[in-house]
């Protein structure tokens, strides 16, 4: 459901209900590999403080006014009337055009047209890269984006109100909202006529809007810290018996040890002060493939090591080469530049680059949206090697001539399919546009992620060598098995009174409840906390501040349940999840897959709980049938009948659909591959997540 919902909703007359009706948006779900091995992964073994918000939030609501029985809609409806004043003066974007700008979305590029669907969201994000001063920067990021072409409908109504308790960000000012949507780096153009004159007159060119002067507290440095980890679970050695897939010509043999990595002495020495001693599937696999210089496309279930399966193989590569980073030079140029969706998830992947580069000369930086933009200029010119980035943030920074392309030799995509998905698809074709980008032929790029939908594959092509490698370890977007899930009907009148249930009897278990809309998400945090259920939330309205703040009260388990947008749902390792609940389903499997995939990770095991609403959900049935019974899960024998009526008689559960991309698609679709212009086939789109919950 979309912010305009929201708005229709508080515009008709108000019918109380315990929980307003929600409406999901549902949008579909959405080469030549010559060799094909299946083994299993061991085959040798085998053969500012906190916002007021925060504040009502860990104090229990002590002081706060009943909001129990008022649903978002009412809350929105005062927030708005006591707001609206404020974000009707936020300052209107609209002329700033895009039509000049050099990386414009091009039919050419292959990806599919915002503009081809009513998503004000969406709308937003093939604007090409900008090149943008801070204060342009710091306002898009920091403030409403409103007006233009873009519209400012959900600007109204952004503020994170859900009733008397909390103030909605004021006036425009800081509240976020204006149109952002499913990426959490959007960029914007800024009327000039590429993004090298942008840049040229950037700097002080462009006033509008306050700054944002976020700086994030730097992590800790000493080596304790740095070195942290949680220990891996009962089932890491299950990793073993998982079957591996391989194709592409011409794979190197995994490797089933570290050793056999032949990693540097120091490299070893972190690896070891990091707790691991044994590798996991996708590591052995990707490690020995990246190490090889190919390009890679690797699919493993959630929580199973990519991250570390990337970043030692390009570490050990720099190593060999002697990268050395060089203070103070005014343009960086990093060999290595990774891209995530999610800020939160930038900056971990940041920590753990740090953390296998400590005691190096390799030197990562990470950038993101919501943080002072000069902050992190003053991070990347002491030096540059491996750069961490959302990639709005990246765009500024390679605009702002800070960062040069040219010795680029790794390009990793993180979430790989979110990256290539129709939110973010659009940025990466620029980024590899960009001019210095080595073309992929002398670059290396590495594509991770626990699903991998069949068209995202293909759309990946771009981007890759021909003869890049695909891993597939296990089922390709299946869900992890140390995750127990659970399926129950639950009506959404009936879903608050569950939740409350079901965590009272967790007690202080680490649980992650997943809505639709970032509304809803402070409105059950809000519900928790006056249930006396110590909450916080993190979603796209919330400043980054108050984001960072969220999960660090999270991670710490000062507060115990986290309510969460999709924007928490990819990779976010946080210790100690041992519960998921799904209070609202996602609209795609796959992203049910990676928000179950929040606990049972590392070998751990965790418990995944989704409220069905026969109402919403039905069209989820199918897919659910197949992830549980692919899981070794039960499956309640109404989802069966449900997703039996819904695909009439051809549905089987087990039978392997069109649901997943069971394998590497260049063998699926060799010589009869039906693109349509905008380089997705006429029977299936792209899945677009479901945007209002991203941001
Ligand atoms: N070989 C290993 N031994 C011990 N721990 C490991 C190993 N590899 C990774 N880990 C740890 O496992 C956890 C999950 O790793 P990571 O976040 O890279 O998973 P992922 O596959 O990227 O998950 P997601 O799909 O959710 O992004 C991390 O805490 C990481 O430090």
């Amino acid at each position: 459901m979309g912010d305009e919902d929201w708005e229709a909703e508080i515009i008709k007359p108000h019918i109380s209900s315990y929980v307003p009706v929600f409406e999901k948006d549902r949008y579909s779900s959405g080469a030549n590999g010559d060799t094909f091995n299946r083994t299993p992964a061991s085959s040798s073994e085998m053969g500012d403080g906190s916002s007021r918000r925060d504040h009502f939030m860990r104090s229990g609501f002590a002081s706060g006014r009943s909001l129990g029985n008022r649903d978002p809609g009412e809350s929105n409806k005062r927030e708005n009337t006591s707001t609206v004043g404020g974000f009707g003066v936020g300052k209107s974007f609209g002329n700033r055009g895009f039509s000049n700008n050099k990386f414009e979305e091009g039919d050419s590029s292959g990806f599919w047209r915002e503009s081809s669907i009513d998503c004000e969201d969406n709308q937003t994000r093939n604007r090409g890269f900008s090149k943008r001063g801070d204060s342009d920067y710091e306002q898009d990021e920091g403030t409403q984006r409103s007006g233009g072409i873009f519209g400012s409908r959900r600007s109204a109504l952004s503020g994170a109100g859900n009733g008397d308790t909390f103030q909605s960000r004021s006036g425009g000012g800081s509240g976020r909202g204006g149109y952002k949507g499913l990426n959490e780096e959007v960029i914007t153009g800024s009327g000039k006529n590429s993004w090298k004159s942008e840049a040229e007159g950037g700097e002080s060119g462009d006033t509008q809007g306050p700054k944002v002067t976020y700086i994030p507290p730097p992590p800790p440095e000493d080596e304790d810290s740095i070195f942290a980890h949680y220990q891996t679970g009962i089932n890491f050695d299950k990793y073993d018996t998982i079957l591996v897939e391989v194709s592409g010509h011409d794979p190197p043999p995994a490797i089933l040890t570290f050793e056999e990595a032949n990693l540097c002495q120091t490299l070893n020495n972190n690896i070891a002060k990091a707790g691991y001693t044994k590798l996991t599937p996708v590591q052995k696999y990707s490690i020995p493939i990246i190490q090889g210089g190919r390009d890679l496309m690797a699919c493993a279930q959630t929580g199973s090591g990519k991250t570390a399966a990337f970043l030692l193989p390009i570490l050990a590569h720099m190593m060999r080469d002697g990268i050395t980073a060089s203070r103070f030079k005014e343009l960086q140029e990093p060999e290595c530049i990774i891209v995530a969706p999610t800020r939160e998830l930038i900056n971990q992947i940041y920590l753990e680059a740090r953390k296998f580069s400590f005691g190096t000369c390799v030197r990562a930086v990470v950038t993101y949206g919501g943080t002072q933009l000069g902050h992190s200029i003053r991070q990347i010119v002491q030096g540059c090697n491996i750069l961490c980035a959302t990639p709005g943030r990246l765009m500024d920074v390679i605009g702002k001539e800070k960062i040069g392309l040219r010795q680029v030799k790794y390009l990793v995509l993180d979430e790989a399919d979110r990256m290539l998905d129709m939110g973010f698809g659009p940025e990466m074709k620029k980024l590899i546009s960009c001019p210095g980008m080595p073309s992929k032929e002398q670059r290396q790029t590495l594509m991770f992620s626990a699903t991998f939908p069949e068209e995202i594959q293909r759309l990946a092509g771009e981007f890759l060598k021909s003869n890049y490698l695909f891993v597939a370890v296990g089922q390709v977007g299946g869900a992890c098995r140390d995750v127990q899930q659970t399926i129950l009907q639950v009506g959404q009148y009936s879903k608050r009174e569950k939740l409350v249930e079901i965590l009272r009897n967790i007690g202080d278990e680490r649980t992650m409840v997943f809505v639709e809309t970032k509304k809803k998400a402070d409105f059950i945090a809000t519900f928790l906390c006056q249930e006396k259920i110590s909450t916080t939330s993190i979603h796209g309205d919330r400043e980054q501040r108050e984001r960072e703040q969220a999960l660090g009260d999270f991670r710490c388990g000062k507060c115990p349940v986290l309510v969460a947008t999709s924007v928490a749902a990819r990779g976010l390792d946080i210790e100690n999840v041992q519960h998921v609940i799904n209070f609202d389903l996602p609209s795609t499997i796959d992203e049910y897959v990676h928000r179950i995939g929040r606990t049972g990770r590392c070998g751990n095991t965790g418990r995944a709980i989704s409220f069905f609403d026969l109402e919403s959900d039905s069209q989820l049935a199918q897919p659910l049938v197949k992830v549980l019974s692919d899981a070794q899960q039960d499956v309640p024998a109404w989802l069966e009948e449900i997703a039996f009526s819904t695909y009439g008689p051809g549905f089987s559960g087990n039978a392997r659909g069109n649901v997943f991309a069971s394998v590497d698609t260049r063998k699926n679709y060799h010589g009869k591959s039906s693109l349509n212009t905008a380089g997705f086939s006429s029977t299936q789109a792209p899945n677009p997540v479901d945007d209002e919950s991203w941001d």
